[in-house]
C-alpha cells in the first residue's frame, strides 16, 4: 500500500472546519488528522470531541485520526470513541500507564497510537510494540503548525522501520511536523507510512487540492 495523507484541521481555517475537511477528502484521501490540545501538555489550545462529532455526518467517509495532546489522555478515550474517532494517539511522555491506556483504545475499538516528541527515543517502546497500531514521531515539537522541521527526530523512522522488522510488530509509522514537498520523499523512503500535513495542504496558495497534489507528486505512484 502507499504512503497514507492525514490533512492535519489544525491549520484549516478554524470557521470553515466543515468545508475544509470535506475538501480534504474530494482529494481522495481518507485520513483527517485532529490535534487536540489541552494548553499543560501543550503550551496551545485546540479542541475536543466535539468536533469530531460535529464533522462526522459531514464526511461519513472519514478515518477520525485524533492525536491527544494532553496530560492524563486516558481521560478522553471514551469522550472521542463516542463522537466517532478511529484511531486515538496518546504522547508516551503524557502517561505512566502507556500499556494499559493503549489497551484500552483497542478495546474501546479504535486503533492505538503512541506519539514521541523529538527527544524521546524510539527504544522506549520496545515493551509495548505488541499493542500499537500506530507510532506518531514528532519531528517538530508538539503544539503549533508551521514550525520547522528538526531532521534529529526524522531518524526515528528509520529506526522504527527497523525495530518493526526485527520484532516482527505490524504498526504504521506517521509523521508529523513539517511535512511538505522538501520532506515528504525522503520520510516515505525511510519507511513512513502515513503523513500529517497542515500547513503544506492547509496554506497551499491555490487551495486545499493543490496543497494535496504537491505532496502526491513528490511522493510518486
Ligand atoms: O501536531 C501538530 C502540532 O503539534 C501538527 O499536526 C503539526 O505541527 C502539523 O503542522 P504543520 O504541517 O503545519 O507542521
Amino acid at each position: 500500500m502507499g504512503v497514507l495523507l492525514a490533512p492535519s484541521l489544525l491549520a484549516a481555517d478554524h470557521a470553515r472546519f466543515g468545508e475544509q475537511a470535506q475538501a480534504a477528502l474530494a482529494t481522495g484521501e481518507h485520513w483527517l488528522h485532529v490535534d487536540v490540545m489541552d494548553g499543560r501538555f501543550v503550551p496551545n489550545l485546540t479542541f475536543g470531541a466535539e468536533v469530531v462529532r460535529a464533522l462526522k455526518p459531514l464526511c461519513p467517509e472519514a478515518v477520525f485520526d485524533v492525536h491527544l495532546m494532553v496530560v492524563e489522555p486516558e481521560r478522553y478515550i471514551e469522550p472521542f470513541v463516542a463522537a466517532g474517532a478511529h484511531a486515538i494517539t496518546v504522547h508516551q511522555e503524557a502517561t505512566p500507564h502507556l500499556q494499559r491506556t493503549l489497551a484500552a483504545i483497542r478495546e474501546a475499538g479504535c486503533l492505538a497510537g503512541v506519539a514521541l516528541n523529538p527527544a524521546t527515543p524510539p527504544e522506549t517502546l520496545r515493551y509495548v510494540l505488541g499493542d500499537l497500531d500506530l507510532v506518531l514521531v514528532m519531528t517538530v515539537n508538539p503544539g503549533f503548525g508551521g514550525q520547522a522541521f528538526l531532521p534529529s527526530a526524522a531518524r526515528k523512522v528509520g529506526e522504527l522501520a527497523q525495530l518493526r522488522t526485527e520484532a516482527g510488530a505490524s504498526f504504521k509509522i506517521s509523521v508529523d511536523g513539517s511535512v511538505n514537498v522538501k520532506t515528504a520523499a525522503g520520510l516515505a523512503r525511510d519507511g513512513a507510512d502515513v503523513l500529517v500535513a497542515g500547513s503544506a495542504i492547509f496554506n497551499h496558495p491555490e487551495g486545499v487540492a493543490a496543497g494535496v497534489a504537491a505532496l502526491r507528486e513528490v511522493l510518486g505512484p
